[in-house]
């Protein structure tokens, strides 16, 4: 299998790469023996410029990638979900119905409501997907992936086709879910004020290898700020 699965316990961490290779042709590698932990519990933004793997990384993590197999070492959680920057829902299923998609049990239907309520769609339940901004349909796919109450939440650029606004709201809302709910999250962004708002730790991927991993807190942000434009080398 190409992505080890397991439960964790309190001291592993949530994400554990090691020697991660990837490459799509003879020319080049995308990623280049990356090395990569993220703690339970714990915020990882990715960021770097286009074209550095960030992408490639999270579909090896959410095991959407299957060549990934003997390229290096990948152990995520039992439980991952993903976001996309679109939200994938199924145009003909009603908002709640592609919440608790594929969930079993008789409390399903109650904890997609409840997940519903969280990010702010009570009352929405029977609506179409189409029926709703793209803001409420990313924070319906925010539902889709927290009812499932997964240990790992990967995001690849999750609020990148919203307006600034929405984007703003959406970072509130999205820091309050992972406070209640702590999964480890790693978020694909190309924001560098996004990822300092959000984030505990910045990681700057740059050629398939982490080119630099900084904690967010106690640092200035405008200071970080600056040291993360100079690494993706945007002066
Ligand atoms: N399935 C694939 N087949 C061939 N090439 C691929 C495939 N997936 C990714 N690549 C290539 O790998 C490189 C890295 O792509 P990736 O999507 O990981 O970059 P990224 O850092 O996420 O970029 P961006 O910020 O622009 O989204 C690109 O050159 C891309 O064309």
């Amino acid at each position: 299998m190409a992505t080890d699965t397991r439960g964790l316990t309190a001291t592993e961490p949530a994400v554990r790469v090691r020697d991660l290779h990837r490459s799509f042709s003879e020319s080049g590698g995308v990623l280049n023996g990356l090395d990569l932990d993220i703690a339970p519990g714990e915020f990882v933004a990715l960021i770097g410029r286009s074209g550095t793997g960030k992408s490639t990384l999270l579909r090896a993590l959410a095991g959407l990638d299957r060549d990934v197999a003997g390229h290096g070492e990948i152990e995520v959680p039992a439980s991952v979900s993903v976001v996309f920057q679109d939200s994938r829902l199924l145009p003909w299923r009603r908002v709640l119905d592609n919440v608790v998609l594929g969930l079993r049990g008789a409390g399903a239907e109650e904890r997609g409501r409840q997940a519903l309520a969280e990010v702010g769609l009570e009352g929405r339940e029977r609506s179409w997907p189409f029926q709703l901004s793209g803001g409420e349909q990313q924070r319906a796919s925010l539902a889709r992936s927290l009812v499932r109450e997964p240990q790992l939440l990967l995001a690849d650029e999750p609020f990148g086709a919203l307006d600034a606004l929405t984007r703003l709201r959406m970072h509130a809302l999205l820091r309050k879910l992972c406070e209640a709910h702590r999964p480890a999250v790693l978020l694909v962004t190309h924001d560098v004020d996004e990822a300092i708002a959000l984030s505990d730790r910045v990681i700057v991927l740059d050629a398939g290898v982490v080119r630099a991993d900084v904690r967010v807190a106690g640092r200035s942000p405008v200071e970080l700020r600056s040291f993360l434009l100079e690494e993706l080398e945007i002066r």
